[in-house]
């Protein structure tokens, strides 16, 4: 689960984010995180990555408390969560195989379980051919699809999607929501960041709203 009590999150030049927020999040959910541009999910999404902390209050991600935890403890943490950059954020002198596999052998998976692994989700996403070269001669949605893969091939806990659907078509659209039911039926929590209402539509699941620094939930509608 995720908890947050009484979290407030801001940028040192005073922009605030967050204030004052409570919110849980049971394990296994799937939700869209929505809300007006520049207000704040990417960073909120960055928080739950443990990549920023809280200016204020508690974060309990997957069942650990953050905010006296050990640099060891969030180390074990933050290989438990994938996550999906707007911009992607590939490495750049890694090869596509290379950055997908990343996850893997930062948790020092043997390398034939990493070969087998990354193989399966080149072919599942139909990057085999593109496996051997480096990140900036990609088109945008090749680009958009090694993040996607990097995220999920270690079988995240927690997913943070941050509009990860912007440079798919929409057949590659479906398939990529597919694998995140999939992922989520073996018990992955979801949080997706979308300005795509004919997405939410077409994908009904509960709502969290960021808003006026306070973080809304709804249904499904
Ligand atoms: N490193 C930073 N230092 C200071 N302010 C920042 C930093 N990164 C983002 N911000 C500011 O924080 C606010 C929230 O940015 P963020 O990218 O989290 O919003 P967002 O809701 O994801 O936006 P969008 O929907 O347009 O992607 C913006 O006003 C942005 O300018």
């Amino acid at each position: 689960m995720i908890q947050l009590d009484g979290v407030s999150l801001n940028y040192k030049n005073d922009v605030s984010l967050l204030d004052n927020v409570d919110l849980y999040i049971p394990q296994g959910s799937f939700c869209w995180l929505t809300g007006p541009s520049g207000v704040g999910k990417s960073t909120f999404l960055r928080m739950l990555h443990l990549e920023k902390q809280p200016s204020t209050g508690l974060l309990t991600v997957l069942d650990t408390p953050t905010n006296q935890a050990r640099r060891s403890t969030l180390c074990r943490l933050k290989q438990r969560i994938g996550i999906v950059y707007q911009d992607f954020k590939l490495i750049p002198n890694l090869t596509v195989f290379d950055n997908i596999a990343l996850p893997l052998r930062l948790q020092n998976t043997d390398e034939d379980t990493v070969q087998r692994w990354t193989n399966r989700i080149l072919g599942w996403m139909g990057l085999e051919h593109k496996q051997h070269i480096y990140p900036k001669t990609l088109s945008g949605g090749e680009q958009q699809r090694v993040a996607i893969a990097r995220a999920v091939i270690h079988r995240p806990d927690l997913l943070l999607a941050d509009e990860p659907t912007n440079a798919l078509d929409e057949h590659q659209v479906k398939r990529l929501m597919d694998l995140f039911y999939d992922l989520n039926d073996l018990g992955c929590t979801i949080i997706m960041a979308t300005h795509n209402d004919s997405l939410i539509r077409q994908f009904p699941a509960p709502r969290l709203k960021l808003e006026n620094r306070q973080l809304w939930t709804s249904d499904a509608v």
